[in-house]
């Protein structure tokens, strides 16, 4: 559905040079990327700040013509063909808008149905479920400049699906929104991920939304690709370890060692002590402390993806 072979993307920028000079530098925001997303894949497209998403983006949806490299969005090469290829994707960026902003939002969502030639029975069709699972029905009527960030987002996911694209393409689709408007928003994505139908990619600083979304994880820095994989193998890729934290009725017999796990922290007077589990599992790892102590309480920490994604960040760029 989405193809990309060495795809570049370089910039001219002018840097000091000296105290007045200036001088012209080429700026590599895409560096040789090369991906392919199947038909119904959700893949998060993550990195830092300036590692090159959006303009990937741009490349993909027809904004920005690719310095080098092969390009396709459903067989279509998006800056030739981005007329044709506008019917097939649906696009979301944050900072722009698809919506009339003095209109009410039901009249930004009538007229796109004549900008995209869209049956009428097909467009009621797509709009009854919108409104159901955006819950768009209590501001339908409101002129889009006076909605919330939260509204627009939901009424914006609307707009670009509603001529039926096979890809949808959404940069930053949870930024500043609160939290029962994320959760409508990721939700609505979860269920349109489900159906299979559209091929979704996502770029997002919030992980959680990945976690919630994508199955696929692709983290790029400095233009290039560094992780192609599940969130999983991230985990296992940066040793993220899970934990086991017991509350204890006495405290460990000195000298207690747990096979295949570390003894990371003791607390409350050694009544908490968390196990960071290294080679053995974490049922084993239960079983082993309920024989071996009094334990009153029990549970296993699952590794934060952010910390994961933290380090990786750092190991790709360098800092400390
Ligand atoms: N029009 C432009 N002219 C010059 N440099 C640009 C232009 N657009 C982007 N860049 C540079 O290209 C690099 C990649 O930028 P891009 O916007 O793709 O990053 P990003 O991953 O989307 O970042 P962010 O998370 O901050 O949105 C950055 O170094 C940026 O400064």
């Amino acid at each position: 559905m989405i193809e990309m072979r060495e795809l570049r993307k370089n910039f001219s920028v002018r840097v000091k040079a000296g105290r007045l000079r200036r001088q012209k530098r080429e700026v590599a925001a895409v560096d040789g990327v090369s991906l392919s997303i199947a038909r119904g894949e959700m893949v998060g497209y993550i990195g830092p700040n300036g590692a090159g998403k959006s303009t990937t983006l741009k490349m993909l949806t027809g904004v920005l013509t690719p310095t080098s490299g092969e390009v396709s969005v459903c067989g279509l090469r998006p800056v030739p063909q981005r007329t044709r290829l506008a019917l097939r994707i649906g696009v979301v960026f944050g900072q722009r808008s698809q919506l009339w902003w003095d209109l009410p939002l039901r009249e930004s969502f009538r007229l796109l149905r004549h900008v995209y030639r869209v049956p009428a029975t097909e467009h009621a069709a797509r709009l009854r479920r919108c409104e159901e699972l955006l819950d768009l029905r209590a501001f339908l009527d409101t002129p889009v400049r006076q909605l919330s960030l939260g509204q627009r987002m939901r009424g914006e996911l609307t707009a670009a699906l509603l001529h039926g694209p096979e890809v949808l393409f959404l940069d930053e689709p949870t930024i500043g929104l609160d939290v029962v408007s994320k959760q409508a928003v990721r939700s609505f994505l979860g269920e349109l991920g489900r159906t299979g139908d559209v091929t979704l990619v996502l770029t997002t600083h919030d992980l959680a939304d990945i976690e919630r979304l994508c199955h696929r994880l692709v983290v790029i820095d400095h233009g290039h690709v560094v992780h192609d994989g599940t969130i999983e193998q991230l985990h296992t890729r940066y040793g993220s370890r899970r934990r086991v934290v017991a509350d204890l009725d006495v405290p460990l017999p000195p000298g207690f060692t747990l096979p295949g796990a570390t003894l990371t922290s003791t607390e409350a007077d050694g009544h908490r002590v968390t196990f960071t589990l290294e080679s053995i599992a974490a049922g084993a790892a239960v079983a082993a402390l309920v024989t071996a102590a009094q334990v009153r309480d029990l549970s296993v920490v699952e590794p934060e993806i952010e910390d994961v994604v933290a380090r990786l960040y750092t190991d790709v760029s360098g800092a400390p």
